[in-house]
């Protein structure tokens, strides 16, 4: 057995981030680029400028003074008069008005299009993003210059038709992004796990993928306000937006400089230069931004995009019962099978899992451990479904339950801990505004009490200074940390059964201990059900009642720990056990099992261990083999058990 040390402080407060540097906040990485905040700064000014133009412009914009025209820069114009006589300087305040009111129309339209379409398409996946992707390729497909002045023509005149055009027409290209980046984030281990705590899919929306997607929907957005400029101001020079009577626009303003322009150039000075400057800020601005999400991402390193949420689970057969009686299950998997793209993942698995008991799931890499574990959270990888079998919560089918009754069976009923800490917490958040979040949904509460609650799970699941962690972001936590900070989100809804995939895998030695200590205790001390999922016969022993070995996707053998150690009744087991470095003895080569797990589809007939078998005959291929019991609470897929016994 492995030597299990007490939980201390060693790998908690004292070690090493798991990430350099905690995530800055967008801005204050935008503030690193002085031009950019320059630019930013000329915007505000010009929108300032145009909410604020009936009190600063020196008179009315259409007022003419036919004894003063084309006048350049003096005391009574100090931005010169155009052909009617009119102040340049008043109508391009009253211009800079109609200008950003008509960019902030296309922004608008172009930004409520994209965004949601983008985010729902790459989230929920399947037919609705099919049918967004079409979409988008649809109005790609359309000439833009066509539609606008289609549009034009069926309302002239119409300004807010034709920026309502323009956003329609530029939000395919958002929309791919957003999609593109949700479609990533969607993957990230942080958000399996905000659905497995059972957030809401507009929480998780709002809290994790929506603030991922900010940089590029922010350089987007800047480009094509710099599009919609350059548009507006393009068709009201050619006269086919507002006219000039309605008030001035800057493009207007341009056409009318060009006009005068053999008589004088300085009419284009100033509504040109206005436009090229806001022009670039736009594009300084798109630049800064895409540096600083750049440079942010480096710094908080690439994220695992390692398992998606697949469909639901479909309805099974009718049970083909391969367990034990146990004392009141809470969890009861009988011939689970589940299949991807017609072959088998894993195949007639069952088990049962007591109220307060904890079973280690154990085998080979590629035994259909981790699917075994999905499929009880409704989270098998997209295109795998439960294809027979039943998995019951607390009586409860899950299999026949809809996405949200499922969702309010994990987090609450069923928890869930994954084998990677450092990628399961959202580096955007502090721990304390994702553990509140976590606890207000199951619990709904006040602030402060939530707060508290967040600080006592601190507590509870043994981090020192507790107030310290729930101000720190996650790249600020070490290892064993951040999965304490898991471990106490897992906890937050006070589940029933807590399902741990490899807690420990990705810790350091000492850490890995404190952290199975911290298991077992827990599980003690809350009376909840703990699966572990391990290939460790020294963690299954030290935290572990009963064990669960699985191979080739099947069930192969079930009993308690100790019977398991002490007489083995399939030889996949006892060759397990002999090759576990912990029973081995010192000075002989540590055995090894000939050969390898097969893969799905590839497996033989009958007994699935039979090629790298040492009891192996020719029956063991004839067919299929059952699980039976070999003794009492224990039972073996083999039809040499006796053999086994003799050994
Ligand atoms: N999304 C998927 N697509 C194709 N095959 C998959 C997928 N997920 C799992 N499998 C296959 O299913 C089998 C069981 O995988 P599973 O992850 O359950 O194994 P495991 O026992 O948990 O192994 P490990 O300890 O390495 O996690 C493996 O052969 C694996 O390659």
């Amino acid at each position: 057995m492995t030597a299990i040390v007490p939980a201390g402080t060693d790998g908690v407060a004292g070690s090493q981030p798991v990430r350099a540097g905690a995530r800055r906040p967008l801005w204050t990485a935008i503030a690193r680029y002085p031009v950019a905040a320059v630019a930013g700064l000329c915007l505000a000014a010009l929108v300032l400028a145009a909410l604020v133009a009936p009190l600063i412009a020196p008179g009315d914009p259409q007022y003419q003074d036919l004894s003063s025209v084309l006048s350049g820069p003096s005391g009574a114009h100090w931005l010169g008069t155009d052909r009617l006589g009119r102040d340049v300087l008043s109508r391009l305040l009253f211009g800079t008005q109609v200008t950003l009111l008509d960019v902030a129309i296309a922004t608008a339209v172009f930004l409520a299009l994209g965004v949601p379409l983008g985010v729902v398409a790459g989230y929920r996946g399947a037919w609705l993003d099919r049918v967004v992707v079409r979409f988008a390729d649809l109005v790609l497909a359309v000439p833009g210059i066509i539609v606008l002045l289609m549009v034009v023509a069926v309302f002239p005149g119409d300004d807010v038709a034709t920026m309502i055009a323009l956003g329609v027409i530029g939000c395919p290209g958002l929309l791919r992004i957003v999609r593109g980046s949700t479609l990533a984030i969607r993957g990230e281990l942080y958000v399996k796990a905000a659905r497995l705590s059972g957030l809401r899919t507009g929480a998780i929306l709002r809290r994790h993928v929506l603030p991922r997607v900010a940089g590029p929907i922010i350089v987007q957005t800047s480009l094509f306000c710099a599009t919609a400029l350059l548009a507006e101001s393009g068709l009201s020079f050619l006269g086919l937006t507002r006219p000039d009577t309605r008030g001035p626009s800057w493009g207007n303003m341009v056409a009318e400089a060009s006009n005068a322009m053999s008589r004088t150039t300085w009419l284009l000075v100033p509504t040109g230069g206005a436009l090229i400057l806001t022009v670039m800020a736009f594009g300084l601005i798109g630049d800064a931004v895409r540096d600083a999400t750049t440079s942010r991402s480096v710094a908080v390193a690439p994220l695992s995009r390692r398992r998606r949420r697949g469909p639901k689970a479909t309805p099974s057969a009718p049970p083909v019962s391969s367990v034990s009686a146990a004392d009141t299950p809470i969890l009861r998997v009988d011939g689970l099978t589940v299949t991807l793209g017609g072959s088998p993942l894993v195949q007639d698995v069952g088990f049962v899992l007591a109220a307060g008991e904890a079973v280690g799931i154990v085998g080979e890499s590629g035994c259909g451990k981790s699917v075994t574990a999905k499929a009880v959270l409704g989270l098998l990888p997209a295109g795998a479904d439960v294809a027979a079998g039943s998995i019951t919560f607390e009586g409860k089918e899950l299999t026949a339950l809809s996405d949200k009754e499922l969702g309010r069976v994990r987090g609450s009923g069923i928890a869930f801990i994954s084998q990677d800490p450092a990628n399961s917490l959202d580096p955007t958040f502090t721990i304390g505004s994702q553990l509140r979040e976590v606890i207000r949904r199951h619990h709904p509460q006040r602030r402060r009490q939530a707060d508290a609650e967040a600080e006592r799970l601190l507590r509870l699941v043994q981090l020192p200074d507790p107030r310290g962690v729930l101000r720190r972001r996650p790249g600020e936590l070490s290892g064993g940390m951040a999965q304490r900070v898991c471990i106490a989100m897992a906890l937050a809804a006070r589940p029933k059964v807590l399902i741990a995939d490899e807690p420990t895998t990705a810790l350091d030695v000492t850490v890995q201990a404190e952290i199975l200590a911290l298991l077992r205790d827990l599980q003690h001390r809350l009376g909840m059900a703990l699966m572990l999922i391990t290939h460790d016969w020294g963690v299954l022993a030290d935290v572990c009642d009963r064990a669960v070995v699985m191979y080739a996707g099947q069930v192969v053998e079930s009993a308690s720990v100790e019977e398991l150690y002490a007489r083995p009744r399939h030889p996949y087991t006892a060759a397990l056990l002999a090759a576990n470095p912990h029973r081995a003895p010192r000075d002989q080569p540590l055995p090894s099992i000939p050969g390898a797990v097969p893969r799905p589809g590839h497996w033989p007939e009958g007994c699935h261990f039979q090629p790298r078998c040492a009891l192996a005959q020719p029956a063991c291929g004839e067919g299929p083999i059952a699980l039976t019991p070999a003794a009492p609470r224990h039972l073996s897929r083999c039809i040499r058990v006796e053999r086994m016994e003799h050994r």
